[in-house]
């Protein structure tokens, strides 16, 4: 057991770096894992769930504490409270009414507004972690709880902690602690903290040193989440689709000229000038057709004044560009419409809070999300997501899912692809219905060979390699 450079394996699983799929194939988001963490004052809650949270080593989750519920203490309270005389450790100090909405609106993936409190870069957790003494009191709170542990340390070595932490950090003097500790810690503790213990599904005894309990937890979370998300992709799979496209997706009319340029991409010995030069003009095309399908103009009306317009209001306030990076689409999509959003390398710190950019890596047997940061205002815009090949249609959902997470509605977004399979439309169309897809070409593939198809294989290799790399 231990870490790799992929991820946490414990065993035979292993926790991908990237987010994985926090959604269904029905493109619904899965309810996050809930631990709970209890134990009586200074036994090592917190350094356990901290050690969980850097095993898992993974961005999605969140640790929500007790203390951001302590209920607002009144001035007579605060003054009583400086006198040593305020039970900081009664269930009644604490407001359970806004602990457990609290919970409960993450557990639907709500956004809630916590003091003291981190979603990271993304505003859902594949994990949400809740520590305190009183985790495990409230029966509502605890049918929440995925997993339930106890952190079961000695009371002199708590005890010991305690005087140790409240003088140094908490400005306390040792007759205070002992004092408080005497009066409502321990009493709080043997009356109703420790019969907790008897809801916990593990029970840790001496905490964050018991390296062996904490990898028997590790290795049941890596498994839980395991079963839960990681199959997106064969999920997808398995699924059947009828041969007719769904109603929110248009193809570019084949005429002539479209079938030329697509003939020359998927010769596999064309030039890397033509390629890009043809690239270039479907991207053009496809980005055109995608705003005019958004604007509900007609296509014959697809005058160059009209697109001109367009253009000029997709420049100006309501575009926020955004990137799906299969890692292939860089320069692609760079067109007059679309301003040249992804002319920078994909690393966190290539981008501005302008310069949208997500990066989902799907060369791994499931999607993983890697990168993501949006502009702070991206509900308000129109919302282009380019993806050079769809195969699965698992990278396109997740770039939806994440956008509509952001509170896009789905109606204002627009999802272009070049070259894609009618089994990847399907799946993105039946997910998300509203969203405007809009493709040069569909691939007709026969089940169950959807993975990765030589003509879909080729295309992507070459906007890899051709468009990307210098
Ligand atoms: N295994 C340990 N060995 C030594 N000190 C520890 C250990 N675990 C925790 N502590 C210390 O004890 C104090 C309380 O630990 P913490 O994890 O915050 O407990 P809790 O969240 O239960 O109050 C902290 O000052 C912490 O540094
Ligand atoms: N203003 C406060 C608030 C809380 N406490 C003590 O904190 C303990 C709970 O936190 P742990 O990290 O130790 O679990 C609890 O026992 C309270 O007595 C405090 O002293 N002052």
């Amino acid at each position: 057991m231990g870490d790799s450079g992929g991820g946490i394996t414990d065993g035979d699983h292993k926790l991908p770096r990237g987010r994985f799929p926090w959604f269904s194939v029905d493109g619904k988001t899965h309810k996050p894992y809930m631990i709970g963490i209890g134990g009586g004052s200074a036994s090592g809650k917190t350094s356990v769930a901290n050690h969980i949270i850097k095993k898992l080593g993974v961005p999605w989750v969140v640790l929500l504490q007790m203390d951001s519920f302590y209920k607002s203490l009144s001035k007579a309270e605060i003054e009583q409270a400086y006198a040593n005389n305020y039970n900081f450790d009664h269930p009644n100090s604490f407001d359970f009414d806004v602990l457990f909405e609290t919970l409960k609106n993450l557990k639907s993936g709500v956004k809630v507004d916590v003091p003291i409190y981190d979603f990271g870069t993304h505003s859902r957790a594949n994990i949400i972690i809740f520590e305190g003494i009183f985790a495990l009191y409230d029966p509502k709170v605890r049918d929440l709880m995925d997993l339930m542990l106890f952190v079961d340390t000695d009371s002199d070595v708590r005890l010991a902690r305690r005087l140790k932490r409240d003088i140094a950090e908490r400005g306390r003097d040792i007759h205070g602690v002992l004092q408080q500790y005497k009066k409502y810690v321990k009493p709080a503790f043997d009356d109703y903290i420790l019969p907790t213990m008897k809801h916990a599904d593990v029970i840790v005894p001496r905490g964050s040193d018991n390296v062996a309990a904490i990898n028997v937890i590790m290795q049941h979370i890596t498994r839980e989440l395991d079963a839960r998300d990681l199959s997106l992709r064969s999920q997808l799979l398995q699924l059947r689709y009828p041969a007719q496209k769904p109603d929110s997706v248009v193809v570019l009319e084949s005429n002539p000229e479209v079938h030329a340029m697509l003939q020359t991409l998927e010769e596999k010995g064309v030039s890397r000038e033509d390629f890009e030069f043809m690239v270039d003009r479907l991207s053009r095309l496809v980005v055109e057709r995608g705003l005019l399908e958004f604007e509900k103009v007609n296509p014959s009306m697809m005058e160059t004044t009209n697109v001109l317009k367009l253009h000029e209001k997709i420049k100006g306030t309501n575009y926020a560009p955004w990137l799906d990076a299969s890692h292939q689409q860089t320069p692609t999509w760079n067109c007059h419409a679309c301003q040249p959003i992804n002319s920078r390398s994909p690393s966190p710190s290539g981008h501005s809070d302008e310069t949208a950019a997500t990066q989902l890596v799907n060369d791994v047997a499931e999607i993983e999300l890697h990168h993501c940061r949006l502009p702070r205002d991206i509900r308000d815009r129109v919302v282009i997501i380019t993806d050079v090949t769809t195969s699965t249609g698992a990278a396109a959902m997740m770039a939806v899912r994440i956008v509509l997470d952001h509170g896009v509605e789905e109606k204002n977004i627009i999802f272009l692809s070049l070259v894609a399979t009618s089994h990847g439309l399907h799946v993105l169309a039946n997910a998300f219905p509203e969203v405007k897809i809009v493709v040069a070409h569909v691939v007709s593939e026969i089940y169950p060979g959807i993975r990765q198809i030589e003509e879909i294989r080729h295309f992507g290799d070459r906007s890899f390699t051709d468009l990307i790399s210098p």
